[in-house]
C-alpha cells in the first residue's frame, strides 16, 4: 500500500488525524531509562506502543537520532512500527534537498536504509533536488511550505510576483510536482491564516502541521482552516507535549492520554 492510501486508510478507519513526533532527548527521559544503554530504542517504542490507537502517522526526526549516534535505533524502531502496527506510516523528517545526484542518496537513507513511508524535503533547491524522492510513487513527499517557527517570513513570505514566496511553492506542489498524488506540504500550526491560504490553493492536498503542543498553535484554528471538505487532510504533529507528558513511570500512559486528547480536540472541529 502506498504512503497517500495508508494515510487515508487511516484517517477514516481510525478516525484520528494524529501525527505522533518522536524527538528523543535522553535529558528528558523518564528515570527508569537512566543507564539503559538502548534508552532511545526502548522509550520510543514504549511511545509507540501507547499511542499507536491515536496515531495516523509517526514522525521520527532525524537529529535528534543522529546527534546521539542512535542510527541503528532509528532503523529498528520504523520496523518495529511496521511489525507491531501495520498500516501506520512512518514519516522520516529530515528535511533534505539537495543537487539531484547527493538527493539520490538521501532517498536510499529515507526509504531503503530507513524504510520511512514519506520523507519531508526542502524544496529551495528546485524540481530536480526533489525529483528522486517524486520518483517513488509509492512513497509520501512532504514538501516545507510555510514552517512553523518564528522566523518562516523572512525569507517564505518574500514578494514574488505579487505573492509570498510559500504561495508560489504551494502552487508548484499541487499542480506541477505531484503527478504521482504524492506530495504533501508542512503548514505551521502557528499561521492560521496560511493555513487557510495555503488550502485554498492546494485542494486536497494533504498538510503535516507541527506547532501544537510546544509551540502554542491553536487546534481548532487549525482545524478550522486547514481540513478538507471531508473532514480529513491533515496530519497535526506534536511531539514534546506527547513524548514528555511524564517523567514519571506512568510516562507510557501519560504519553497516551495526551495523543487521546489531542485526538478529541481536532476531531470536535473536524
Ligand atoms: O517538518 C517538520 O516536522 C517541522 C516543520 C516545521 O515547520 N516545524 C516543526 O516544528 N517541525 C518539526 O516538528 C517537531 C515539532 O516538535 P514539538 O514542538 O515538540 O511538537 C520537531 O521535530 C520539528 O523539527
Amino acid at each position: 500500500m502506498s504512503f497517500m492510501q495508508a494515510l487515508r486508510q487511516r484517517w477514516q478507519q481510525a478516525g484520528t488525524l494524529v501525527c505522533v513526533g518522536l524527538d528523543p532527548e535522553p535529558a528528558k527521559f523518564p528515570a527508569r531509562f537512566a543507564g539503559d544503554a538502548d534508552a532511545v530504542f526502548a522509550f520510543n517504542r514504549d511511545i509507540i506502543d501507547a499511542t499507536a490507537e491515536y496515531a495516523c502517522a509517526f514522525k521520527p526526526q532525524i537529529a535528534h537520532f543522529a546527534a546521539l549516534g542512535a542510527e541503528d535505533a532509528l532503523a529498528r524502531l520504523v520496523a518495529y512500527a511496521h511489525a507491531n502496527h501495520p498500516g501506520i506510516p512512518v514519516i522520516l523528517d529530515s528535511k533534505r534537498g539537495d543537487i539531484g545526484s547527493t538527493a539520490q542518496h538521501y532517498v536510499t537513507e529515507a526509504f531503503d536504509r530507513y524504510g520511512a513511508d514519506a520523507v519531508t524535503a526542502n524544496p529551495y533547491l528546485g524540481r530536480d533536488s526533489v525529483q528522486p524522492f517524486l520518483d517513488r510513487a509509492d512513497r509520501g513527499v512532504v514538501v516545507l511550505c510555510r514552517t512553523s517557527n518564528p522566523g518562516a517570513g523572512d525569507l517564505q513570505d518574500l514578494d514574488v510576483a505579487g505573492r509570498p514566496l510559500y504561495q508560489h511553492v504551494a502552487e508548484k506542489v499541487a499542480r506541477e510536482w505531484n503527478g504521482h498524488g504524492n506530495c504533501a506540504l508542512v503548514v505551521g500550526a502557528t499561521w492560521p491564516s496560511q493555513l487557510r491560504e495555503v488550502r485554498a490553493i492546494v485542494g486536497d492536498v494533504p498538510f503535516l502541521v507541527p506547532g501544537v503542543g510546544a509551540q502554542g498553535g491553536d487546534v481548532e484554528a487549525v482545524v478550522s482552516n486547514a481540513k478538507t471538505a471531508d473532514g480529513t487532510g491533515l496530519m497535526v504533529s506534536s511531539s514534546r507535549a506527547i513524548l514528555y507528558a511524564s517523567s514519571g513511570d506512568d510516562y507510557a500512559a501519560a504519553s497516551a492520554a495526551a495523543a487521546k486528547s489531542l485526538r478529541d480536540q481536532i476531531n470536535r472541529y473536524r
